[in-house]
């Protein structure tokens, strides 16, 4: 059963709750409680990693919520684990009926609301995702949702992987050809814990991250034992580019890099070149065809956003109708585009720099702050003196989903089509400079006239 399928459920904090006076307030109330999801098969490790961070001596307040029932339909109440400087404390959300996705998408962020007001605000909310066939909807409550936004803004999305289970968990096809669960869990992630490091050999390791790169080029990849890793690399992360919380520039590290999956030198040029037919999808690590999909983008664009930007036209057409301009290169197969995810880094002719974030068909850019972009740029001009001059983030579009399987057709579309929407995007610009420089010298003249 997914996620929506689902009867909305009431969850509520119990109002007996005594209030723990004590509790430090560590956080201003201005800022936002980043929230990390914490999505992974079952078995996968996520519980070892939010025990993990509940131990860590990180020094800050964090709440999880964990699921700790696997099947979600006979729910009551939820542990909610509160980590405070001296200890770990337990709360309990009350289910009425049982789902936490749909709780808590629809009223059980009031409910932690309620909760921070009681206990004090949280440095961080960890929100584990046990049972959700499809994580994509709460992360879009958690990004997009003005509402639910106000106090908590989302971090970043973590997939804990099983090192030595997900080749056979994203090969595993579903009987309506939908995605499963763990290749819907790659493909949203922002950052995967590749874990159970100690279960295989390191060729297994490579050729398991290899499988994820081709799943999702942009993911932070990170190898575990136990779910350990650097808090740091793993929370206030701000992938999602909340203008409350500072930029990780290293987050935009996957931007820099070659498309993992282009093992194809000719696709990655973009120009005309013959491929091999494509291996059966049983066999292929391009399992139901999902893959990532990486476009270069100009240097420099008009716009990302308003009715006039070609970009922004050309990621609605591909999300919204799942349609290219241009015909597919076999004209028999229509187009069948399903993205479940969307990244991208973009510069605008104003000097302005963008990440371009996409969950299934809500898409969102994001400026970078600019002190951000400065020393990015001053980073980017050391290195250069070193002789690493390749660091520079390059604009481009990451496509993760179906439909992708032509990647040399569908990148030479998006290419052309953004070329000639930019064409026409700057002569409109253009010819609303000469209407605005001749109004004005028109009103100019009126004047002249009346004096
Ligand atoms: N060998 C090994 N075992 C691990 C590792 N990480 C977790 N485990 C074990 O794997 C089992 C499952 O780990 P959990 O953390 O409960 O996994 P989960 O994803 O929360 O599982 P569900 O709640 O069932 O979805 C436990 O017995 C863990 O002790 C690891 O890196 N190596």
């Amino acid at each position: 059963m997914t996620a929506d399928e689902l009867d909305l459920n009431e969850l509520h904090v119990d109002d007996e709750l005594p209030l723990d006076e004590d509790v430090p307030q560590l956080v201003e109330t201005s800022t936002k409680v980043p929230m990390t999801i914490v999505t992974g098969y079952l078995g996968s490790g996520k519980s070892t990693l939010l025990d993990y961070i509940l131990k860590e001596q990180h020094g800050r307040r964090i709440a999880v919520i964990m699921n700790e029932f696997g099947d979600t339909s006979d729910i009551e109440s939820k542990a909610i684990s509160v980590q405070s400087d001296e200890a770990l404390v337990e709360e309990w959300l009350e289910l009425n009926n049982g789902c936490l996705c749909c709780s808590v998408r629809d009223t059980g962020l009031t409910a932690i609301l309620n909760l921070m007001e009681k206990k004090g605000r949280f440095d961080q909310i960890v929100l584990e995702t046990t049972g959700l066939a499809d994580p994509a909807p709460i992360i879009q409550a958690f990004w997009n949702e003005p509402a639910l936004n106000l106090d908590v803004s989302l971090d970043a999305v973590v997939s804990v992987v099983d090192a030595a289970g997900i080749e056979k968990q994203i090969q595993d096809p579903r009987p309506d050809g939908s995605y499963n669960e763990a290749q819907r869990q790659v493909a949203t992630a922002d950052v995967i814990l590749l874990n159970k490091a100690d279960l295989v050999t390191p060729a297994d390791l490579e050729r398991v991250e290899a499988l994820l790169r081709t799943i999702n080029s942009t993911a932070l990849i990170h190898r575990t034992t136990r779910s350990a890793i650097d808090l740091s690399l793993l929370l206030d992360l701000n992938i999602y580019a909340a203008p409350s919380a500072p930029f990780r520039p290293e987050t935009l590290a996957p931007f820099s890099q070659p498309d993992a999956t282009d093992s194809c030198d000719g696709c990655a040029t973009g120009k005309p070149h013959e491929h091999a037919p494509a291996a059966a999808s049983s066999s292929s690590p391009h399992a139901n065809d999902i893959s990532s999909l990486t476009i270069p983008l100009p240097p420099s664009l008009p716009s990302v956003t308003g009715p006039t930007s070609a970009l922004y036209a050309l990621l609605s057409s591909l999300l919204w109708e799942g349609t290219l301009p241009g015909a597919p290169s076999s004209s028999s197969t229509p187009d069948a585009f399903d993205l479940l995810r969307t990244k991208g880094f973009v510069r605008t002719d104003d000097g302005r720099e963008w990440v371009l974030q996409g969950v299934r068909d809500i898409f969102d850019f994001a400026q970078v702050p600019a002190e951000a972009t400065a020393a990015a740029r001053a980073g980017e001009s050391e290195s250069a003196g070193e002789g690493e001059g390749e660091k520079t983030v390059q604009p481009k579009v990451v496509l993760i989903g179906r439909g992708l399987a032509d990647k040399e057709g569908v990148r030479a579309r998006f290419v052309r089509a953004l070329e000639e929407g930019v064409a026409r995007e700057r002569a409109s610009l253009r010819e609303q400079d000469e209407e605005e420089s001749s109004g004005g010298e028109e009103d100019d003249e009126d004047e002249e006239m009346g004096e």
